[in-house]
């Protein structure tokens, strides 16, 4: 009996320090992983800068950004499994869809098109993900560490009131800009007949895409302003499950 019950507390104690250990490597690896990406945002934002000071215009400034933007960008694919695997508190579906635009908008919208890169409607957005990164994984990563000043919760829960529905304009813009082009040039398209029988036209596809913003950006939104509701009045909100 005696020893049943400290076989008991024996494996209460494994399993609450493989629990602990587990809490802190995800912590470990959310910090670096919030430092990383606020790094990076902010290379891209010293790089803009720094472009439009030295050339006095926009045009170029995507080309010369562009690598770091499509390493970080396509990096944040992270979040969606940091989500699935339950280290972060969110939902895969709002934070897939918020990567997924993200990544379409960097690598099959303004890094298949060249013609569009220099558009101002790309350096809009490009601004605005910048602010909005730079602050998000900021405040993450002072949360983690347990020094979170306000003005940076406040930036956190109030910026995006005005840049996300920005940043949409910006990329709908850019969407539409392509339009054109992807017509004129039939790219990622598939037109019939051919050995699969399968048409694809991805001008239809991009009028979709802009489409969907309808719903789901909504969604996105109202989503942040629960949040900023639940972080900066202390509002408690049931969401519904995924
Ligand atoms: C394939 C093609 C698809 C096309 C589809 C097209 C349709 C697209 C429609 C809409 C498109 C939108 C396009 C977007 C444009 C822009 O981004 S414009 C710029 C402005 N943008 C914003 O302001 C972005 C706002 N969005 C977000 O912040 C997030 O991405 C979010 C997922 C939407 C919401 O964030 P969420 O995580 O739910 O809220 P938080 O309050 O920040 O976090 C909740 C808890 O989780 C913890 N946490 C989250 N991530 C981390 C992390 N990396 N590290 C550590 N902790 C994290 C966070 O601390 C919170 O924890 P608790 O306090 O314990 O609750």
């Amino acid at each position: 009996m005696a020893s049943s019950e400290e076989d008991g507390t024996v494996e209460e104690k494994e399993n609450n320090n493989k629990k602990r250990t587990k809490s802190t490597l995800a912590t470990a690896w959310l910090t670096f992983y919030n430092i990383a990406m606020t790094a990076g945002w902010l290379v891209l934002a010293m790089a803009m800068t720094r472009f439009y000071i030295q050339k006095g215009t926009h045009k170029g400034l995507y080309r010369s950004i562009a690598r770091t933007l499509k390493f970080f960008q396509t990096f944040a694919l992270v979040e969606v499994g940091h989500c699935a695997i339950g280290i972060v508190r969110t939902s895969v579906i709002v934070t897939g869809v918020q990567v997924c635009s993200r990544i379409f908008m960097v690598w099959f919208i303004t890094n298949s098109i060249r013609q569009i890169q220099s558009e101002e409607s790309v350096i809009l957005f490009l601004v605005v993900w910048t602010v909005t990164e730079i602050t998000r994984y900021s405040y993450y990563t002072f949360k983690l560490l347990n020094h979170l000043p306000y003005f940076i919760k406040w930036a956190r829960y109030n910026l995006f009131i005005v840049l996300y529905p920005v940043g949409v304009v910006g990329e709908l813009l850019t969407i539409y800009a392509a339009l054109p082009f992807v017509r004129r040039s039939g790219m990622y398209s598939m037109r019939l007949p051919n050995k699969y029988n399968v048409s694809f036209d991805y001008y239809y596809c991009l009028i979709i895409v802009m489409l969907s913003y309808i719903p789901l950006f909504p969604q996105l939104y109202f989503h942040m302003l629960r949040q900023r509701r639940r972080m900066l009045h202390g509002e408690v909100i049931v969401e519904k499950d995924d």
